[in-house]
C-alpha cells in the first residue's frame, strides 16, 4: 500500500506502507544506531516525534519479548529505507511489521533516508506528517504545519508512572537472563523520578547496588526526603525540560541535601533547577555511535543519545563545570556540580541500544552515595 511522508518545509517523499496504516504527525527526527530498533520504538523519550533510521535495512532481527524499554511504544510515526519481513534471530517470536500493527504505530518504507536525513540536518528537525489515506501533498504540509513544535511541550509528566514502585531486576546475561537481584546486595537507597524512564537505566542502577523506588515526576520532594534516601536519580524523558515548572521547583528542593544523578532530560532538569538555561538545538543527537569526552579523566567514550535539547554550560558557570563534551558538536554532554555531590550526563549510559563504554558513571553516583552516606 502507498504512503506519504511530508515534512512542514513542503518536502515530500514517496514509499510505501508497514506497519499500522492511517496517518500520524510528529517531529521527524533521525537516528544513527545500526541496531537496535527496539529498543529506540521503546524508548518514552520518542513521545511526539517519527523517527528515521539512518541504518539501510531495518527487520532482519525480528522482535522479541525481552529487549524492551518500555511497556509501550511511545513513538508517533518509523520511517526506514527498507523493510525486512524475513527474520531471523533466537529470541525472536514475531515481525517488526506485525508489531507495528499490534501497536498502532505507523511505518513507512522505501524512503531515501539519506536524502531525508540530509535535508535534516541541514534545515534542521521539524514536524511531519506520513499517511496512507491522504495523498495531497498540499493538504498534508498544511496538516503537518498546524501541529505544535516540540519546543514548549511538556510531555515527561504524560508518560511517567501512576505509583511508586520498587525494582529489583538487574542486567541481562546470556546464561540468565534479566536476574532479580537479592535485597542484601542492595546497599544504597535510590529514589528515581520517572520521566519517562528506560527500563535499563533501573537495571543498571540495581547492578551497581542500588535499591531502587521509582516515583511519578511530581512526587513531592519531602515525600522522597523521608524516605531517608542515599541519592535521588533523575531520567530522561520526552519533550522540552523548560515547561516543567513544578518538577524544576521539587528538584530545587534535593540540592545540598542528598546526591543527584541526572540522565538525558534528568541532566537538563537539573540544569534549569540550578538556575541555568536550555536550548533547543537544530536537529539534537539520536544514535548509538557518538563519541563524548569525560573532560575529568580525558578519555574518550563511544555513547548512545536521544536529545534535541541541550544545556548551556555558560548560564551555570556559578555552579557547575563542563562534565563531558559531545566531540562531534561540541555540545554539552554532562556536567559536575563545583561543591556538591551532583551531576549528570545527556548521553545514555545505560545504552540500550549502544556500547556499553559508560556503565562506569553509574559507579560514579555508587562512590557519591558512599561518600555521603
Ligand atoms: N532522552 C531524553 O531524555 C530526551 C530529553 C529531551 N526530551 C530532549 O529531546 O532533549
Amino acid at each position: 500500500m502507498k504512503a506519504v511522508l511530508a515534512l512542514a518545509d513542503g518536502r515530500i517523499f514517496k514509499g510505501k506502507s508497514f506497519g499500522a496504516t492511517g496517518e500520524t504527525t510528529g517531529e521527524v527526527v533521525f537516528n544513527t544506531a545500526m541496531s537496535g530498533y527496539q529498543e529506540v520504538l521503546t524508548d518514552p523519550s520518542y513521545k511526539g516525534q517519527m523517527v528515521t533510521m539512518t541504518y539501510t535495512q531495518i527487520g532482519n532481527t525480528g522482535i522479541n519479548p525481552e529487549d524492551i524499554e518500555s511497556n509501550q511504544l511511545y513513538l508517533s510515526g518509523f520511517i526506514v529505507r527498507e523493510y525486512l519481513d524475513c527474520y531471523s534471530n533466537w529470541r525472536a517470536t514475531m515481525s517488526l511489521d506485525a508489531y507495528l500493527k499490534e501497536n498502532g504505530v505507523v511505518g513507512i518504507q522505501g524512503i531515501d533516508t539519506r536524502a531525508l536525513t540530509r535535508h535534516l540536518r541541514d534545515k534542521g528537525a521539524q514536524n511531519g506528517i506520513i499517511s496512507t489515506v491522504d495523498f495531497d501533498p498540499e493538504s498534508l504540509v498544511r496538516k503537518a504545519r498546524a501541529i505544535p513544535s516540540m519546543a514548549g511541550l511538556d510531555l515527561a509528566t504524560g508518560v511517567t508512572c501512576a505509583q511508586p514502585y520498587h525494582w529489583t531486576e538487574g542486567l541481562w546475561d546470556l546464561a540468565d537472563g534479566y536476574p532479580q537481584v537479592d535485597k542484601k546486595d542492595l546497599k544504597y537507597k535510590v529514589v528515581a523520578y520517572d520521566f519517562g524512564i528506560k527500563l535499563n537505566i533501573l537495571r543498571c542502577l540495581v547492578s551497581a547496588g542500588c535499591d531502587v523506588t521509582v516515583v511519578p515526576a511530581t512526587f513531592p520532594a519531602e515525600s522522597a526526603l523521608e524516605m531517608n534516601p542515599d541519592g535521588i536519580f533523575l531520567s530522561n524523558g520526552p519533550g522540552d525540560p523548560e515547561p516543567m515548572t513544578e518538577v524544576i521547583e521539587n528538584i530545587k528542593k534535593f540540592v545540598g541535601k542528598k546526591p543527584i544523578f541526572g540522565i538525558c532530560l534528568g541532566h537538563q532538569l537539573l540544569g534549569l533547577a540550578l538556575g541555568g538555561r536550555t536550548i533547543k538545538l537544530k536537529f539534537g543527537n539520536h544514535g548509538s555511535n557518538l563519541p563524548v569526552m569525560d573532560m575529568a579523566t580525558r578519555k574518550v567514550e563511544i555513547t548512545a543519545q536521544n536529545h534535541g535539547f541541550s544545556v548551556d554550560i555558560l548560564s551555570l558557570s556559578h555552579a557547575c563545570r563542563l562534565g563531558h563534551e559531545n566531540l562531534n558538536d561540541q555540545t554539552v554532554e554532562g556536567m559536575a556540580h563545583k561543591e556538591l555531590p551532583i551531576f549528570s550526563v545527556q548521553h545514555h549510559p545505560e545504552a540500550s541500544p549502544g556500547p556499553h563504554d559508560s556503565h562506569y558513571l553509574f559507579g560514579r553516583f555508587v562512590e557519591l552515595m558512599e561518600k555521603h552516606k
